[in-house]
């Protein structure tokens, strides 16, 4: 077993395991002996009793690698799994502890396909940075036990002998809260910088990105004059009033992520979040430096901004409902010290019903599957919850769903309260 993974264990007692099934987490924790708990309920919706298996990721030192293995090891386990076994997202995690997260995924098989799995977890526990435990009925037939896999045996071994898994409470928080700060959401220049050149190896656009990067982040002189960010989900608007507020106050449009990024943009959009919101995070700091030249002139209207940088990032870590988000006020919302903050962030929000009659005008109706429906209607209220909490500067909610022209007016006035237009 490898050092990693050994720094595991000491705490292994402590960790909580939770499965995702159909977006839903169970929670589960391990004991050496047994007090006549229950069964966890993952274990017992197995029919048949047949074995369950977990591989967990730990994080080498060279995260950049543990992130890239995290997603590939998802398609080939897909790919290279027997097709009646059934694969869930699983995690493990030191109850509020930051950074002790480690993500990996739950196999359910049957008898008939557990030598395949076997076969497969015994390779992957030889290469990659994986930790594989099985589960299975213990001794007396009534309760679970789960067994760590050792890497050294070229057979299957365990480390030591099983635990009992035993229900647990569910954790204050989603426990992708844990590792959002640095991983998801990056609130220093040199956070996310350090990401994208640390990516220069293994993605040669992201020597392409570096370049562009401004030289200093330092805050320039504040600009002479209003900066307006306006904030949304997709469709609700924000092309459509940016242009309008272009027109009306003789402004400067930025797009963000800035233009000059987008060749890279689909590129790194294939990333894992670490790489994928670094690249995101890193466009701000550019738009912000053409803020600093362009506000010097004209009013600067801004197509999103921060706030679509970290509330996309954080319901992207987190899943199922809103509550599920780290609670207002956490420093997950906070703005990054570096980052210029401009005079007022106007967020647009629209009935889901509108946005999408919006979206099918639009010709990009598409979702009509149920599923797919329930599971971008939680994601969209953790979007727009998160966009909410974000602080300094805090955005102001405006109805998107007058007309095009009341939209403006509305945001017109707030603009000339706030910004003396
Ligand atoms: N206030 C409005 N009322 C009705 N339709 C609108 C309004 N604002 C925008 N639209 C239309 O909705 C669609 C999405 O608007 P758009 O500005 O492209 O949104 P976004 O930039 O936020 O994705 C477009 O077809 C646009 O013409
Ligand atoms: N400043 C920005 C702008 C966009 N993003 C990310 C957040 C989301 O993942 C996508 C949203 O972009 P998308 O192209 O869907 O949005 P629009 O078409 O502009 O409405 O981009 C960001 O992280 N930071």
């Amino acid at each position: 077993m490898s050092k990693h993974a050994m720094s595991l264990l000491p705490r292994w007692c402590s960790r909580i395991f939770s499965v995702e099934l159909n977006g839903a987490p169970f929670y589960f924790a391990v004991k050496e002996k047994h007090l006549g708990e229950d069964v966890p309920r993952v274990f017992r919706e197995v029919q048949n009793r047949d074995k369950c298996y977990s591989v967990l990721v730990y994080c080498s030192r060279d995260r950049i690698k543990t992130a890239k293995f995290y997603g590939e090891l998802k398609d080939k386990l897909l790919r290279d799994l027997p097709p009646e076994c059934r694969l869930s997202p699983m995690s493990s995690f030191l109850p509020n502890v930051r950074d002790s997260l480690v993500k990996g995924y739950f196999l359910k098989g049957n008898s008939d396909t557990s030598s395949p799995i076997e076969r497969l977890l015994s390779d992957l526990i030889q290469h990659d940075p994986v930790l594989v435990c099985s589960y299975s009925p213990a001794e007396d037939g009534q309760q679970w036990t789960q067994h760590m896999w050792s890497e050294t045996a070229s057979q299957v071994m365990d480390v030591a002998k099983g635990y009992y898994v035993v229900p647990s409470e569910a954790p204050e928080y989603h426990p992708s809260a844990l590792n959002i700060i640095n991983s998801d959401v990056f609130y220093s220049f040199d956070e996310a910088y350090d990401v994208m050149k640390k990516c220069g190896d293994i993605i040669p656009e992201a020597k392409a990105v570096l370049e562009l990067l401004p030289s200093r982040v330092e805050a320039r002189n504040k600009p002479d004059f209003p900066v307006i960010v306006i904030e949304g989900l997709d469709a609700t608007g924000k092309t459509t009033l940016t242009e309008s507020l272009k027109d009306t106050l003789g402004a400067t449009l930025l797009p963000s992520p800035p233009e000059c990024l987008s060749p890279w943009r689909a590129r790194f959009d294939q990333e894992p979040p670490l790489i994928r919101r670094a690249f995101y995070a890193l466009g701000n700091y550019i738009t912000a430096d053409q803020i600093g030249r362009e506000g010097m002139k004209t009013p600067v209207i801004v197509d999103r901004f921060w706030h679509s940088t970290a509330a996309y990032a954080i319901a992207t870590a987190v899943s199922g409902p809103v509550c599920n988000l780290p609670g207002e006020g956490s420093e997950v919302y906070c703005w990054p010290s570096d980052l210029f903050q401009p005079s007022l962030v106007v967020l647009l929000t629209l009935d889901p019903e509108e946005r999408k009659r919006r979206l099918r005008n639009r010709g990009q109706g598409k979702t009509d599957e149920e599923e797919e429906l329930d599971h971008n209607q939680l994601f969209r209220l953790r979007v727009e919850e998160a966009y909410r909490r974000i602080s300094g500067p805090a955005c102001v909610t405006v109805d998107a769903s007058p007309s095009a022209d009341r939209v403006l007016q509305q945001v017109l006035l707030l603009i000339r309260g706030k910004c003396h237009l």
